[in-house]
């Protein structure tokens, strides 16, 4: 289900598979399910139909050259360029100009790029990027590490692909940090390998099927109290907003009652949501609620009390944001957060992670996976490495990429409500690993809603994101399968 691997994982399953079967068949079996995949794109009348297959010079493009002969015998007109083979017969070294193709067939490099793609792979890289016309990545689009979801660099380029098939297992580098924008329509073909022969897979794509919806039936016979209290700590000057949005995704989730507590004096109440109640945190009785901890909390001192507060308590804590900065820069805060025994979930954005881990945001992005693992594993606690392609990690060092989501979260407030949205889950019962997993996938997907709505992803904001929130996850409750026997919730 969902299953992601490595690089080194995928190579040790190749080597084990081709041992036991006559040379050539993985590559012929890889070429013909890309040509299936083709013959799919181009669509009707295959004859009437030019196709340009780019072969590199290892076995990425000996699939690409089964693809090429595959395609032949379907009737399409195919133009097979070599890359660095100018003298192969009857193939070209360079890409035609002024040709219209119904498909280009990307086999230039595979899970063997070794280094950022230069000369003449990388003008032909540039020119398929300008084509208009569907492009099909042959195992990973050329140029993309397959693992990191980087492109290979420094100032390296990547295919950007509307459709990739990879080979034998997916690929995490096909759905994080570059990968989502370069790898388009992802499609995973085993080419007949024994799932045997791969490894049990610790890195999974984030879907509902990963976390059970961990509600408890709404009953007739309940009260407020019922469905936990949510208390937001934040809001220094100038920052009232942050913790308002919070509140009121955590309010729209299910919370029973949500508090803003305010480091500063903030504002007494939200026109805009009547129900949330604002308190000044400096007096505020935390006793029995789920805190948010971070939305716009600032630097000063009684932000940082309170927060050693909340690491020091047995509540239920999400930390974003000011928080995870304050954590960073101080040893002492960091003790008292891997000492926690609490749910905890941690929601840094690439560089508050950085700052966490003491290095820079391009080592972070360079492995999203082993940075959210190493946060996970040192403070004991569940990590939300935002991002395209969020990874979600745990401590035991399960880790998993999320599919939902679009840029229009690129923007203000968008990280304030996702962590209002882990606060209320927490609140209402939810085991950290559960909350973290459901409130990222329900974030993208209202967003991916909104969008398919006509609301962004251009000028999407983070207030219309709790009610959206609200919709999927009435939505997911009531389309969950019941046991026998449970009450409607
Ligand atoms: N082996 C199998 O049974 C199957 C393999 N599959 C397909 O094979 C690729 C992996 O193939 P591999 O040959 O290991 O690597 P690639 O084809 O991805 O490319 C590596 C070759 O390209 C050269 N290279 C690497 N980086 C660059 C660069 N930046 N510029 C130019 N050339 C580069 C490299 O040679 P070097 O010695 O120069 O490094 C290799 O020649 C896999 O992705 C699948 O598509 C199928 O899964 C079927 C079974
Ligand atoms: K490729």
């Amino acid at each position: 289900m969902g299953a992601l691997y490595s690089v080194a994982e995928i190579r040790q399953a190749e080597r084990a598979a081709a041992a036991q079967l006559p040379p050539g068949t993985l590559m012929q079996r890889a070429g013909r399910a890309a040509a299936r995949i083709a013959l799919g794109i181009i669509g009707a009348e295959p004859v009437a139909h030019q196709a340009l297959v780019l072969a590199g010079p290892g076995n990425n493009g000996g699939d690409a050259l089964e693809v090429a002969a595959s395609l032949a015998q379907s009737g399409v007109g195919v133009t097979l360029v070599q890359l660095g083979r100018a003298d192969a017969a009857g193939a070209l070294n360079h890409i035609p100009a002024g040709r219209q193709w119904a498909l280009v067939v990307d086999g230039l490099f595979g899970i063997g790029l070794a280094r950022p793609v230069e000369g003449a792979a990388r003008a032909m890289i540039d020119t398929v990027n300008a084509l208009a016309c569907p492009v099909l990545a042959l195992d990973v689009p050329s140029g993309l590490d397959a693992d990191s979801g980087a492109v290979i660099g420094p100032d390296g380029v990547a295919v950007r692909a509307t459709h990739t098939i990879t080979f034998i297992g997916d690929k995490p580098g096909l759905h994080t940090l570059a990968g989502r924008d370069h790898a388009g329509h992802v499609i995973v073909d085993r080419i007949g390998i024994d799932e045997a022969l791969l490894p049990g897979a610790s890195v999974h794509m984030n879907e509902p099927a990963m976390f059970g919806l961990a509600f408890a039936p709404r009953l007739h016979d309940s009260h407020k109290g019922t469905f936990g209290d949510v208390a937001v700590v934040g809001g220094a000057h100038g920052m009232a907003g942050a913790p308002i949005l919070a509140a009121r995704a955590a309010l729209l989730s299910g919370a029973g009652r949500v508090f803003v507590a305010s480091v500063d004096h903030g504002p007494a109440f939200d026109s805009g949501q009547p129900e949330l109640m604002f308190r000044d945190a400096a007096s505020f009785n935390f006793a029995g609620s789920t805190i948010v901890a971070g939305p716009g909390m600032g630097d000063s001192a009684t932000a940082i009390r309170l927060l050693g507060k909340a690491l020091d308590g047995d509540n239920p804590l999400v930390l974003d944001a000011d928080a995870i900065n304050l954590i960073a820069a101080s040893p002492d805060l960091q003790a008292r957060l891997a000492a926690r025994t609490a749910h905890t979930i941690l929601t840094p954005h690439p560089l508050e992670a950085a700052r966490l881990l003491g290095v820079t945001a391009g080592v972070v992005q360079g492995d999203r996976l082993e940075a959210a693992r190493e946060i996970a594993a040192r403070f004991d606690a569940c990590v939300v490495l935002k991002g395209s392609g969020t990874v979600i990690a745990m401590a035991d060092g399960e880790a998993l990429i999320n599919p939902t989501g679009n840029p229009g979260l690129a923007s203000a407030g968008t990280g304030d409500v996702l962590a209002g949205l882990c606060g209320s889950l927490l609140a209402q019962g939810w085991p950290a690993r559960d909350a973290a997993l459901a409130a990222v996938w329900m974030h993208g997907e209202a967003a991916d809603r909104l969008v398919a709505e006509g609301c962004g992803p251009i000028g999407l904001t983070a207030s219309e994101l709790p009610a959206a929130i609200r919709r999927v996850l009435n939505r997911m409750v009531a389309e969950r399968p019941k046991p026998a026997g449970q009450p409607q919730s």
